[in-house]
């Protein structure tokens, strides 16, 4: 499989919006939108309205990553509003999950679960045939910036191992310092989709496009060595 890469978006220059989307469109493959509540994570980023706005340009997949206290206030108008994939923290979900996953699916939207890094694999056990992607944090959620968790990359080995022994159909993702420094370790763990935030793409070049070249260079650079079975 090839690696994919979803750029995310609350670390992009927004004076720049219409211009880095058309730009991406044709590059990344899915987008990466966070919104919080200023509870669940005590920062406020994107929301709804951004995704409304973000899919009049968009050709490819919207995500949004929801890190929000409680997720049944935010789904409908998530969905409403474009998302492709509904992406939600375990922790958020244990009173509801079952209701909340079949909501999204019959909205036809595709089911997404974050795993802080404190939060097992374990936790999802229950669902875990029903996940269309699943989203390894390698940094507390709240914040971009920060630094790389690296005992992450065992989670990220059982979730490859346990999806291809039980065959299951989850897309392995990783949001967090996705970057120069990460890319090797985290393809050599098995995983598959890279969420690209300021210092994995947005810094790289004023210019969008030298910016994604560049990542891309580098990507390949460091992951030339790594055999991306599966
Ligand atoms: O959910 C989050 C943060 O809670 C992320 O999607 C960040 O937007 C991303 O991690 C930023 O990238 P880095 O700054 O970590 O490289
Ligand atoms: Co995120």
């Amino acid at each position: 499989m090839a690696y994919k890469f979803s750029p995310s978006l609350m670390c992009m220059d927004l004076t720049k919006f219409k211009e880095q989307i058309q730009c991406l469109n044709k590059r990344a493959d899915f987008y990466h939108v966070d919104i919080m509540d200023g509870h669940y994570v005590k920062n406020i980023t994107l929301s709804p309205f951004f995704i409304e706005q973000l899919k009049k340009i968009s050709t490819i997949p919207i995500d949004a990553h929801l890190m929000v206290e409680n997720p049944a206030d935010f789904v409908e108008s998530t969905i409403n509003a474009g998302a492709d994939y509904i992406s939600l923290h375990a922790e958020t979900i244990t009173k509801d999950a079952f209701r909340l996953i079949y909501h999204i699916k019959d909205r036809g939207a595709k089911f997404g679960v974050v795993l802080n890094p404190a939060t097992p694999l374990s936790s999802i056990n229950e669902y875990i045939h029903l996940i269309d992607k699943l989203t390894i944090m390698t940094v507390d959620p709240g914040f971009a910036g920060q630094k790389f968790i690296a005992e992450m990359k065992e989670k990220i080995k059982l979730a490859r191992e346990l999806k291809e022994t039980r065959e299951y159909n989850y897309l392995i993702e990783v949001d967090g310092s996705c970057n120069e420094r990460t890319f090797k370790e985290l393809a050599q763990a098995g995983n598959e989709v890279f969420i690209i935030g300021t210092s994995g793409l947005f810094s790289l070049d004023e210019q969008i496009d030298k910016a994604w070249d560049k990542m891309l260079e580098i990507f390949q650079q460091e992951t030339a060595c790594v055999n991306n079975k599966g």
